[in-house]
């Protein structure tokens, strides 16, 4: 290697590792999106000597690295099948929260769509008990996950991200998400549930599915119920060019909406008006097909706008990708600093759906990085 190629090549380590050590923000992770890829092989694997699935097959399709937005629907029904039964659930809970902790993400919100299944005694209910017995599994990072465990603010900022001691600490909060598929009584179902459980660590209700299945009157029953329980909910929106529905979703007004790759000049504006936060997951919408390029992401133009959004990875494990990996991409894409990332992640506080005394506690967290992070080019220089 000569020494420009040793150059760049130190410049993207370094960028890389900024990236990581910024604290960060989730606001849009699908539970079974965010699987990682060994424990998809090792389910597969179990599920093959029983003679359920055949591995190989399998094997090919979890390591394959491009996938349209059909082959990911198809991918979800097979992870459910490798994934859904209590014990599972329980582990992919607790590794998918290691994994966003291990990369310094201080809040997380999982959004999963509880799941009845008969054959494995399973409720909607008994599905997310097991998601909670995830969370509280887990050991090496500290877990916040009910309002009332909170401890003083200043314990809390001190230990979040301090890196150097202390353990790391993360914020985690359950939105439950509503399957296109699923009928408005079962839809209905999700939102009770969630009203069941908000001193639970839940926290809000989320429409997805494969956008290309089932109507928006379907779940709007769900859906206002939700906003008339004072349940913030966010909305999958604009993955594909449904006119009417993205018309609707505008009407309906959420607190946040995730994608909005597809929309006109008219929705785009409307959307503009509205100051809607959005949640950004480019590397999805890049592999689904929903922006046509990094370059031509319709980040740039929210951004430039200054319209409230936040970096998000939809599914990390099914698009091998990490947040701190959708920050340097933005860095490396759009061109922004050091200083215009920190920002933009600092931001994202303003959009989660937790209440004040956590935002207050995240916003000493990157009050307490802040001198870190921005002066990390002084302090790596050689003296
Ligand atoms: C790629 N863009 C996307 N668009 C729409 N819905 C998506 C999605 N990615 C994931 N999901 C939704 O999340 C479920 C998997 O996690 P859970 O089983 O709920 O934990 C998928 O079945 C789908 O309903
Ligand atoms: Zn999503």
């Amino acid at each position: 290697m000569d020494t420009e190629t040793e150059g760049k090549a130190a410049a993207v380590e370094e960028m890389r590792e900024w990236c990581v050590a910024l604290p960060k923000v989730e606001l849009h992770a699908h539970l079974n999106g965010s699987v990682r890829n060994s424990t998809l092989l090792e389910l597969a694997k179990h599920l093959g000597d029983k003679g359920v699935i055949v591995f190989e097959d399998v094997k090919d399709v979890i390591m394959k690295s491009d996938r349209s937005l059909p082959e990911c629907f198809k991918l979800f029904d097979l992870f459910h099948i490798l994934t859904t039964d209590h014990d599972t659930v329980t582990r992919i809970a607790k590794e998918v929260v290691e994994d966003f902790a291990a990369e310094n993400v201080v809040y997380l919100e999982i959004r999963t769509t509880p799941k009845n299944n008969e054959a494995k005694g399973m409720t909607k209910r008994s599905y997310m008990d097991a998601v909670i017995k995830g969370l509280k599994a887990v050991e090496d990072v500290d877990v916040e996950l009910f309002g009332s465990n909170f401890r003083t603010n200043e314990t809390l900022s001190s230990k979040l991200l301090d890196g150097v001691t202390k353990k790391k600490k993360i914020y985690v909060r359950l939105l439950l998400s509503i399957d296109r598929r699923e009928t408005t009584s079962a839809a209905l179902d999700t939102v009770n549930l969630a009203v069941e459980m908000m001193d639970q660590g839940v926290i809000g209700i989320d429409l997805s599915g494969n956008p290309v299945v089932g109507e928006w009157e379907t779940y709007l029953p769900a859906l206002q119920h939700a906003k008339n329980m004072g349940i913030p909910v966010t909305i999958h929106c604009g993955e594909v060019a449904n006119r009417k529905e993205i018309q609707a979703v505008l009407d309906f007004c959420p607190q946040r909406l995730g994608h909005v790759c597809c929309l006109n000049d008219v929705e785009w504006k409307k959307l503009k008006s509205l100051m809607i936060p959005v949640e950004i997951c480019l590397t999805s919408n890049v592999m689904t097909g929903g922006a046509p390029s990094l370059e031509l992401h319709h980040f740039a133009d929210l951004y430039n706008a200054k319209h409230p959004l936040s970096l998000c990875t939809d599914d990390s494990g099914l698009f091998s990708t990490s947040l701190s990996n959708e920050y340097y991409l933005v860095a490396t894409t759009f061109g922004l600093s050091k200083f215009e990332l920190f920002q933009l992640a600092q931001d994202a506080v303003q959009f989660v759906f937790a209440d004040d005394v956590v935002k207050k506690s995240l916003k000493e967290v990157f009050k307490h990085a802040e001198k870190r992070l921005l002066m990390w080019d002084e302090l790596a220089a050689p003296s």
